[in-house]
């Protein structure tokens, strides 16, 4: 059985049980559920603590896991990322009230409030700053206005909680964090069970921002409207009944998907229709 830890709660949790379940995994029926089995797929997942899933991969006893990058790297844990997962992303950075410090070189005598205290040590020891950190849980906007720290360096999502705080980001973004699949450094690198996991991943990231175009075209247009839409590898060209005419079907990134129809259009293709991919296998 492969062994997946998945964190239990907070801002990951929701998204990482859906991209598992869209990815044809059973999934446990309540969020007290501390394990769960999908015997089909001969999977184990165990529902962990985000901050403390790098640890038991790092450790072995899991094979792989999902977690923050940002809380990869905080944890210092002998583990290594291996996808990108498009979710739950966020940047970490420093904060303070206006007027307190324009950049790390005024951080000096400063206290540093943050939650990562590993992110903020290697960045200290990387840039040469001399600065004190304390740790705090959560809520650590709140320790400028208490006086327990000057600064805080923090995850940044959408910003309300600085703006609620009155404080404002200072410097270049420490980190950009994401959802990631990670696994022990130095585990087998070619483990199939894990291979198979993993595409069954990058289908439902696939599934989710490319969607299928047809349409028909005169043959003479074809290479132009290929041109606009040249599919992952190549796209399927067949023939119509009426002479001529050709159809064609390709994958194209959904963002661009009314674009690329006004595009076609405007060459002389018709009938054009885009559908959902639900799942795939490159
Ligand atoms: N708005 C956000 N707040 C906190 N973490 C976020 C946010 N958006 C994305 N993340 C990411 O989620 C991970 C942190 O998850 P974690 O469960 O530890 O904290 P949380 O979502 O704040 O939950 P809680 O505070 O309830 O423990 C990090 O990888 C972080 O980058
Ligand atoms: O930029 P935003 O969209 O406001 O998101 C970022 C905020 O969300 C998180 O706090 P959370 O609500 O999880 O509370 P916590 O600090 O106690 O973890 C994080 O610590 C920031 O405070
Ligand atoms: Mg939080």
């Amino acid at each position: 059985m492969l062994r997946i830890a998945v964190p239990n709660k907070g801002s990951l949790s929701g998204p990482a049980a859906e991209m598992l379940h869209e990815a044809g995994y059973r999934q446990r029926r309540e969020s007290k559920q501390l394990v769960a089995v999908d015997e089909a797929n001969e999977v184990e997942f165990f529902y962990l603590r985000p901050r403390d899933i790098a640890i038991y991969v790092s450790s072995g006893k899991l094979d792989i896991g999902i977690t923050g990058r940002d809380l990869l790297i905080d944890s210092g844990a002998g583990a290594e990322e291996i996808l990108p997962l498009g979710f739950g992303r966020s940047t970490f950075r420093f904060a303070t009230r206006p007027g307190t410090a324009t950049g790390l070189t005024d951080f000096a005598g400063l206290t540093i409030a943050t939650s990562y205290e590993g992110i903020v040590a290697k960045h200290f020891a990387d840039k040469g700053v001399d600065a004190s950190v304390v740790h705090l849980d959560g809520a650590v906007e709140t320790a400028i206005e208490l006086g327990v720290a000057q600064v805080i360096a923090d995850v940044v999502e959408t910003g309300t909680s600085l703006r609620n705080a009155g404080l404002e980001v200072i410097g270049e973004p420490i980190m950009q964090s994401e959802a990631v699949v990670i696994r022990g450094t130095g585990a087998e690198s070619e483990d199939p069970k894990v291979e198979q996991f993993l595409r069954r991943l990058q289908g439902v990231l696939v599934a989710r921002t490319y969607v299928m175009m047809d349409y028909d075209c005169r043959a003479e247009h074809l290479e132009q409207a290929v041109a606009l839409t040249p599919g992952l590898e190549s796209p399927t060209i067949s023939p119509l009944h009426n002479e001529g005419w050709v159809a064609v079907r390709a994958m194209v990134p959904a963002k661009d998907a009314q674009r690329i129809m006004d595009d076609l259009y405007r060459i002389g293709a018709r009938a054009i229709l885009t559908t959902a991919i639900h799942a795939c296998r490159l």
